[in-house]
């Protein structure tokens, strides 16, 4: 890593401190130093270019008019999120460190989730003006750290004032050669594999959510409220199942079922996940114990854990860290309960759950959500 085209140095805080969240329930501390108001515009870049290492394909990092990335392939990878503060986090949930943490990864995850490995990242950020600058630094440590399990950094951004906190990130990311893993290639016949955690930060925001729950509860499921706070997306793996010749993959950032229902949509096939062949952890499992809560609800249709899904022919060969968690069919093969075929209303793709429509619903949507 370099500081290649990055501006000077000055700023209010020199230290490095993670803020994580820990498992400790406390959302890290921000200290009492300047305002972004304070420190202005150009204080504030400062602040946050400072911080940011420029790894070896951001040829021009922050500082100019634009960066300028290598694209080794020839074709460039790119995905872009929002996150909106009480939306995608809060702050009295989430520490600035585990935030930028999390910012990324979304994005991160998109990027191998096409097979992809990610190169850089560019970051709005939009903030109130008595935001603390130390807030907004230890936001680009955690973004970053989670640059770094990648090899990516930070090419650039921009930032304005807001009435919240807004990020709108965009991942960059090269093929290597690969072809693009699209949502649209399952295959009747393929296995539906699963890599990463599912169901972890449903049951973290759920505790979260539930207020009157006191702090000691949320430090004794501590595994599952991070997770909210934090993702662990397997990143490494989506270039591998790429290489091992995945027909089609996603991420999970809406739910299981929401995002593999876009995979059966656009490849138009049916996918139907075995429940008994899904793991349902001890903390999610504990954690629903809690609540009263169905901890296989949570696994089948939580968020923002970005685990990846792939569907591959069954001689595939998996690679380490995968579970075959179901199957892709040409149509449904089970009757329900009421005599009906899933597809007799005549939808011609959709997820089943052990051969049946689930009724639990399937994930998280924006504008349908009820808060
Ligand atoms: N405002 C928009 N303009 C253009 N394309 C969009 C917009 N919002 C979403 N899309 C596209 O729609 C698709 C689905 O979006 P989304 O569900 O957010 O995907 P993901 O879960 O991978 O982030 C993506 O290909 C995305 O680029
Ligand atoms: C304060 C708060 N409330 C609720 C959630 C749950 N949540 C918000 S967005 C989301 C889904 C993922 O985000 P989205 O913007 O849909 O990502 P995309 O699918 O575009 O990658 C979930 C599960 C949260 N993370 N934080
Ligand atoms: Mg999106």
């Amino acid at each position: 890593m370099s500081t290649r085209g990055q501006p000077d140095t000055e700023s209010t805080d020199d230290t490095t401190d993670p803020g994580s969240t820990g498992s400790t329930g406390s959302t890290g501390s921000t200290g009492s130093g300047p305002t972004v108001a304070e420190t202005g515009e150009f204080g504030l870049i400062r602040a946050i270019t400072r911080r940011l290492p420029v790894g070896a394909d951001v040829l021009l990092g922050p500082g100019d008019d634009a960066a300028v990335v290598a694209a080794p392939d020839g074709r460039v990878v790119v995905t872009t999120d929002l996150l909106v503060e009480g939306r995608h986090f809060r702050r009295d949930w989430s520490s600035a460190y585990d935030t930028g943490r999390k910012a990324a990864a979304q994005n991160l995850a998109d990027v191998a989730a096409m097979g992809a490995r990610p190169t850089a990242l560019v970051v709005g950020f939009a903030a109130p003006g008595e935001l603390p600058v130390a807030w907004a630094e230890q936001l680009a440590d955690g973004l970053r750290d989670e640059c770094a399990l990648v090899g990516a950094s930070v090419a650039g951004g921009d930032v304005s004032s807001a009435a919240g906190i807004v990020l709108g990130i965009t991942a960059l990311g090269d093929l290597a050669g690969r072809a693009p893993i699209r949502r649209d290639g399952a295959r009747p016949g393929d296995r539906v594999v699963l890599a990463g955690r599912i169901g972890w930060a449903e049951a973290g925001l759920a505790l979260l959510r539930a207020a009157e729950l006191p702090p000691e509860i949320l430090r004794a499921h501590a595994e599952v409220v991070d997770a909210h706070r934090r993702p662990h997306p397997p990143y490494a793996l989506g270039p591998l199942l790429a290489a091992a010749g995945a027909h089609a993959m996603c991420d999970v950032s809406d739910g299981l079922l929401a995002d593999l229902g876009h995979v059966a949509a656009a490849s138009a096939v049916w996918i139907d996940i075995d429940p008994t062949a899904l793991p349902v952890p001890g903390p999610i499992r504990d954690a629903a114990a809690v609540l009263g809560a169905d901890p296989l609800t949570w696994v089948l249709t939580g968020g923002d854990d970005h685990a990846l899904v792939a569907c591959l022919a069954p001689t595939a060969l998996l690679p380490a860290g995968c579970v075959v968690i179901g199957r892709v069919l040409a149509a449904p093969t089970h009757v329900g309960p009421d005599g009906t075929r899933p597809d007799d209303r005549g939808a011609g793709h959709g997820v089943l759950v052990g051969g049946l429509d689930y009724r639990r619903g399937t994930g998280w949507d924006h504008f349908r959500q009820v808060t």
